[in-house]
C-alpha cells in the first residue's frame, strides 16, 4: 500500500507472525532483490486500542510513528473486515492516534483524517545535544561546510525541518545522510527541505532516516507545518505538496493537536 508514494509491505499481524521483522524488512524492502518499498508494517491486535502497528524503516530500524502508514492501516482494516467502524484508534511507540475513515463511491477507504497529537519541541525529547530549551530556526554547520537553519519538532519521531529555495535542484543523496546522521542528532533524525510557496501551501521533499529519499512522509508534513507556522511562514491550516502528492495538514489552536488528511491506496497483494 501507499500514501501518497511513501510506500510499505502491510502484514495482517492477525493471521501471519513474523519472527524477525528487522531482517524481513532489510530483505524485502529491496527494490531490485525484494518486494521493494520504504519499509514494512505490522498490523496486530491491542490490549487498549482497536489496532496496533509496528513499523520498520528500510534499513530495518524501527520508527515510533508513520503519518502515511497509519492512514493505509485504517484503508486496510476497513476494507478487509478487520472492523466496521469508522473511527479507530491505533497503538504506536509514539502513543494513541485516532483515525478517522471517510469512504469512497466503492464503499472502500479512500481518505482519512489522523489526530497526530501535541507536537513536541524540547530538545531532549527530539532528541538533540543542542543545548537550548528548543530549537527553532537555528544556524548549524554540518560537516564543517554546509550551512542551515534548523528547526526541531517530534511528531513522537524526530524532524528537522530546513526552509530553503531551489529544493527539486537539491542533491538529497549527498545531504541526506549529513543531516541524518548528524552528532547532534543521537537517535538521527528525519529531514524536511521545505519550499514556502504562499502562507497556506509548502513544498517538501524529505530524506528519511532509515529509509532515503521518499516521495512522502506524514510526520513530516505536520512536523514542517508546525515549524512553518512558529517559523511565521504560514497559517495553521496548510496544504504541502510533495513528491507523491499532497496532504492537508491543520494544527489546531484549541487543542494544540496537528491533523493530517490524505489518501491511501492499495497496490496489491500477495504471498511470500
Ligand atoms: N514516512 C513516515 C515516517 C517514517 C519515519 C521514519 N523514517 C523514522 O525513522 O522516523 C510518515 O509518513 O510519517
Amino acid at each position: 500500500m501507499h500514501g501518497i508514494g511513501n510506500d510499505y509491505i502491510y502484514v495482517n499481524g492477525f493471521e501471519e507472525t513474523i519472527d524477525d521483522p528487522v531482517s524481513f524488512a532489510i530483505c524485502y524492502s529491496d527494490r531490485h532483490k525484494g518486494i521493494g518499498s520504504d519499509g514494512l508494517v505490522i498490523i496486530l491486535p491491542s490490549d487498549d486500542c482497536d489496532f496496533k502497528m509496528r513499523m520498520f524503516n528500510a534499513d530495518g530500524s524501527e520508527s515510533e510513528m508513520c503519518g502515511n502508514a497509519s492512514r493505509c492501516i485504517g484503508k486496510f482494516v476497513y476494507d478487509k473486515g478487520l472492523t466496521d467502524k469508522t473511527e479507530l484508534t491505533l497503538e504506536t511507540l509514539a502513543g494513541v492516534k485516532k483515525l478517522k475513515l471517510f469512504l469512497g463511491e466503492d464503499k472502500l477507504v479512500e481518505t482519512v483524517t489522523v489526530d497526530m497529537g501535541e507536537p513536541i519541541f524540547e530538545s531532549g525529547l527530539i532528541p538533540t545535544t543542542i543545548n537550548k530549551p528548543s530549537i527553532i530556526n537555528e544556524p548549524v554547520t554540518f560537516n564543517s561546510e554546509i550551512k542551515y537553519n534548523i528547526t526541531c519538532v517530534s511528531m513522537g519521531n524526530p524532524h528537522a525541518v530546513i526552509f530553503t529555495t531551489g529544493i527539486d535542484k537539491l542533491d538529497l543523496n549527498k545531504i541526506g545522510p549529513v543531516t541524518e546522521n548528524a552528532a547532534i542528532f543521537p537517535r538521527r533524525t528525519n529531514t524536511e527541505f521545505i519550499e514556502v510557496l504562499s502562507t497556506d501551501r509548502i513544498k517538501m521533499r524529505v530524506w528519511e532516516r532509515g529509509s532515503g529519499e521518499t516521495m512522502a512522509c506524514g510526520t513530516g508534513a505536520c512536523a514542517s507545518v508546525v515549524a512553518a507556522v512558529l517559523n511565521g511562514h504560514t497559517g495553521r491550516k496548510t496544504t504541502v505538496e510533495l513528491l507523491g502528492g499532497e496532504l492537508t495538514i491543520e494544527w489546531k489552536e484549541s487543542d494544540n493537536r496537528v491533523y493530517l488528511t490524505g489518501g491511501a491506496t492499495t497496490v496489491f497483494e500477495g504471498t511470500i
